[in-house]
């Protein structure tokens, strides 16, 4: 396994508070890790500083072998990332953006119609192409958001909460989705759905306050739990039991 993501010593701290605390491990090629915390646990943080949109307070992240502490755009170049909410530019239609942001990923002019193309087949955008993303659903918003993480076919990705907000019928989709990109790239998935974990994810990390409580297989992580039910696993670790 060769790791696309090294995460090493990455912590953040708002004023004294510290929301991520030494974080250290690797994400390889063919891995599909899911983030797991409760609420405030620092995911969103981490993922933020994984992708170069915060810069951390102590320790690196280093992505397909760039650190983000000192080649942010080159670790831009190589990573998709989904953010928390909706997509900016809300008066902008779904083509116009990812033809945007295309662009601004650096693919060439000739490439940018067939990449769009494809990421809006991949996330099933076809219907509302045309419509300004403010005036789209929820569900419509979060699939522009993970069409412009794919749009120059990153090797790692980030995704916060990709399926939050969509539908049973979407939530399927996005996971055959995530599914089968899985062999050639690097995937990291938060979620506070566990079923989702068991459905899409070679591995699951629980975090909480900042520092990993578990890491392991779904299966493994069940294992060690009494009622076998990765549910009661992560409210036996995380406090909440
Ligand atoms: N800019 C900021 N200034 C101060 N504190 C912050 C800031 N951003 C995040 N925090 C705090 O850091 C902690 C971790 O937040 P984070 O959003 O990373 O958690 P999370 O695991 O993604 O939570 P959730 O599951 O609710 O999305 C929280 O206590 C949050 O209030």
């Amino acid at each position: 396994m060769s790791a696309l993501l090294s995460i090493q010593k990455l912590t953040k701290r708002f004023g004294p508070f510290t929301a991520v605390d030494g974080l250290d491990f690797e994400v390889g090629r063919g891995e599909v890790l899911g983030f797991l915390g409760p609420n405030g646990a620092g995911k969103s943080t981490t993922m933020k500083m994984i992708s170069g949109f915060l810069a951390p307070s102590a320790g690196t992240a280093v992505v397909a072998g760039h650190d983000v502490c000192k080649a942010p755009q080159a670790v831009k170049a190589a990573i998709g990332y989904l953010p928390e909410g909706a997509p900016a530019y809300p008066d902008m239609t779904p083509l116009s953006f990812l033809s945007f942001v295309a662009r601004i990923r650096g693919l060439p002019d000739g490439d940018v119609g067939d990449a769009v193309e494809r990421v809006i087949a991949q996330t099933r955008l076809s219907n509302v192409v045309l419509q300004p993303i403010e005036t789209l659903s929820k569900g419509y918003k979060r699939r522009v958001g993970l069409a412009q993480a794919l749009v120059h076919d990153p090797e790692v990705l980030i995704l916060d909460e990709p399926t939050d907000g969509l539908d049973p019928n979407q939530k399927h989709e996005v996971r055959n989705l995530i599914m089968s990109m899985a062999a050639e790239k690097c995937i990291v998935v938060s979620t506070h759905i566990l079923e989702e974990v068991d459905a899409v994810c070679s591995r699951a990390m629980i975090i909480a306050r900042g520092r990993v409580l578990a890491d392991g297989t779904p299966e493994e992580l069940k294992a060690r739990s009494g009622a076998a039910s990765l549910d009661d696993y992560f409210r036996e670790v995380t406090g909440h039991a």
